[in-house]
C-alpha cells in the first residue's frame, strides 16, 4: 500500500484503475440529452442544399438595382415567389424580382436580394429603396457540409450538440452506457434525512451531495444506504452491491477506532494507497473490491465532496471517453486571504467572478460546514507551505466547467 501520496500521484493511480469499454446503447434523441456520443457523426445533409436567402425580401440581380434609394427608387417586375421549401421554377431575367422568404432557395439567375422594409410592392411590380446585397445570401454549406464529422466520440450531448446531431439527420445515437456509481454511507451517527435525529447524529447529508456529483459528471448513481460502523456490515454491504464500475463509500478511512472501511477494505480487497498530502480529503483511500475500484471519502462533508470532484470526476470522464477535461483551471484575483497549510496542496472554496477574474472566501473553511459548497463556485487551490494574501493571484478550479 502506498501512502501520503502526492495530488498528482494519488490522481495517477486512480486514473489508472479507470480501464475497459463502456458498453454502447443506442438512444432516440429525444432521450440522448446529457449523455455521451460513443460514435463520430457526420452530416447526413448539406445544409442550406443551395444557396438561400436569410432574409424576406426580394431576389434579383445586383447591376439592375445599383444607386437604389428612396430619392430615386428602382422599379422591377414581380415574376413569381419561392418561400421556404418551395423553389422558383423559372429564371429571374433582368429587371426582375421574385418574392422570396427567409430559407427559400435564391431562384436562379439572381444573384442578390433586398429586405422587403427597403421596398414598396405595387401590383405585379415592386419598388425599391435600396440596392440588392448579396451579403443576405447564405452560400451552400455554409451550417452543415455532408460527410463532414461534426460531433465526436466522447462529445458529451449539450443542447445545441442534440439539436446539431438532430440538424445532421440523425434520429437515433450510439452513446456509452452511464458508469454505475455506488454509493454507501457509513457511521453509527449518520442518519436518513425524514427520520428524528437523535443527540448526536448527523444527517446523511454525503449521499445526497454525492449523488449530484455523480449524475453532473455523467454517472448512475446506485444508491446503497448506510451502514452502521462494524466491519461485518461494511463487507456485507460491499460484497453485495451488484455490478458496478465504481464504489464511493463515505467515512471510516481516518485514524479512528470505528473508522472500519479501511480495515475491511484492508483485509478483504487491495488498498493501492491512503492518504493525500491534502487538505481537505487527507486520509482519502483508494482500494480495489474482487476488481472493483473503491474509492475511500472521508466523512467530512466537504472532504467527501472535494475529493469526488477531483478524482471520482476524471475516472468517470475517462471511462466515458470525454473529450473535454474534468475541469477546468483559470486565475483569478483573491479578494480575501486564503489559508495554506504546511506541506499539503489546500483546496479552499471561493466565490469566483469570472467576469471580474476575481475570488473571495466563502467564509468558514471548516471541512464541516458543507455551506461553503453551496454557495461556494470554485476551489482556490494553495501549494504546500502557502498563504495567499489579499490581492494576490491565484489558481482556481471551477466547479462547474468552464471551457
Ligand atoms: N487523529 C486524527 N483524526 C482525524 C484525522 C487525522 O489525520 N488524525 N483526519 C481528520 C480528517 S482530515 C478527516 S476528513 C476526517 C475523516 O474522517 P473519516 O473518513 O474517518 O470519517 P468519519 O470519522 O466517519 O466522519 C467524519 C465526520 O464526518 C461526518 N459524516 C460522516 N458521514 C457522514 C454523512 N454521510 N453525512 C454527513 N456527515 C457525515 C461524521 O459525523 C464526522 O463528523 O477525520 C479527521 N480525524
Ligand atoms: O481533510 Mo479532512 O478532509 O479536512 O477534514
Ligand atoms: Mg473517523
Amino acid at each position: 500500500m502506498r501512502t501520503n501520496l502526492s495530488v498528482e500521484e494519488a490522481l495517477e493511480a486512480v486514473l489508472e484503475a479507470a480501464q475497459g469499454e463502456l458498453a454502447v446503447e443506442e438512444l432516440p434523441l429525444k432521450e440522448a440529452f446529457g449523455r455521451v456520443l460513443a460514435e463520430d457523426l457526420a452530416s447526413l445533409v448539406e445544409h442550406p442544399d443551395q444557396d438561400d436567402t436569410a432574409i424576406d425580401g426580394y431576389a434579383c440581380r445586383a447591376e439592375d438595382t445599383l444607386g437604389a434609394s428612396p430619392e430615386a427608387p428602382v422599379r422591377l417586375r414581380v415574376v413569381g415567389e419561392a418561400p421556404a421549401g418551395r423553389p422558383f421554377p423559372g429564371e429571374v431575367g433582368r429587371g426582375e424580382a421574385v418574392a422570396v422568404y427567409t430559407g427559400a432557395p435564391i431562384p436562379k439567375g439572381a444573384d442578390a436580394v433586398v429586405r422587403v422594409e427597403d421596398t414598396r410592392r405595387e401590383g405585379d411590380e415592386v419598388l425599391l429603396f435600396a440596392p440588392a446585397s448579396p451579403k443576405d445570401i447564405r452560400p451552400k454549406g455554409d451550417d452543415l457540409r455532408r460527410g463532414e464529422v461534426y460531433l465526436r466520440r466522447g462529445d458529451l450531448l449539450t443542447p445545441g450538440r442534440l439539436g446539431l446531431a438532430a440538424a445532421m439527420g440523425h434520429a437515433r445515437l450510439k452513446v456509452f452506457r452511464k458508469p454505475r456509481v455506488g454509493i454507501l454511507s457509513t457511521g453509527d451517527e449518520v442518519v436518513e434525512p425524514g427520520e428524528p435525529l437523535p443527540f448526536g447524529g448527523v444527517y446523511n447529508s454525503n449521499a445526497y451531495s454525492l449523488l449530484g456529483l455523480v449524475l453532473e459528471a455523467g454517472g448512475e448513481p446506485v444508491l446503497l444506504g448506510k451502514v452502521p460502523d462494524q466491519p461485518e456490515a461494511v463487507l456485507e454491504r460491499l460484497e453485495g452491491a451488484g455490478p458496478l464500475d465504481l464504489l464511493l463509500t463515505s467515512g471510516g478511512v481516518s485514524m479512528g477506532e470505528y473508522d472500519v472501511v479501511r480495515k475491511v477494505l484492508e483485509r478483504h480487497g487491495e488498498v493501492v494507497f491512503w492518504k493525500v498530502r491534502q487538505q481537505p480529503g487527507g486520509p482519502l483511500l483508494f482500494a480495489r473490491l474482487g476488481g472493483l475500484p473503491v474509492l475511500g471519502l472521508p466523512g467530512n462533508p466537504v472532504s467527501s465532496m472535494v475529493t469526488f470532484f477531483l478524482y471520482g470526476r476524471p475516472f468517470l470522464y475517462k471511462l466515458l471517453q470525454r473529450t473535454e477535461p474534468p475541469y477546468g483551471r483559470l486565475e483569478a484575483r483573491a479578494l480575501t486571504p486564503f489559508k495554506g497549510a504546511k506541506g499539503k496542496k489546500v483546496f479552499r472554496r471561493g466565490v469566483l467572478s469570472v467576469a471580474e477574474k476575481t475570488v473571495r472566501s466563502t467564509g468558514n473553511q471548516s471541512s464541516g460546514v458543507l455551506r461553503s459548497m453551496a454557495f461556494g463556485n470554485a476551489l482556490v487551490v494553495l501549494p504546500p507551505d502557502r498563504d495567499a494574501r489579499e490581492g494576490e493571484e491565484v489558481e482556481v478550479i471551477p466547479l462547474t466547467f468552464v471551457p
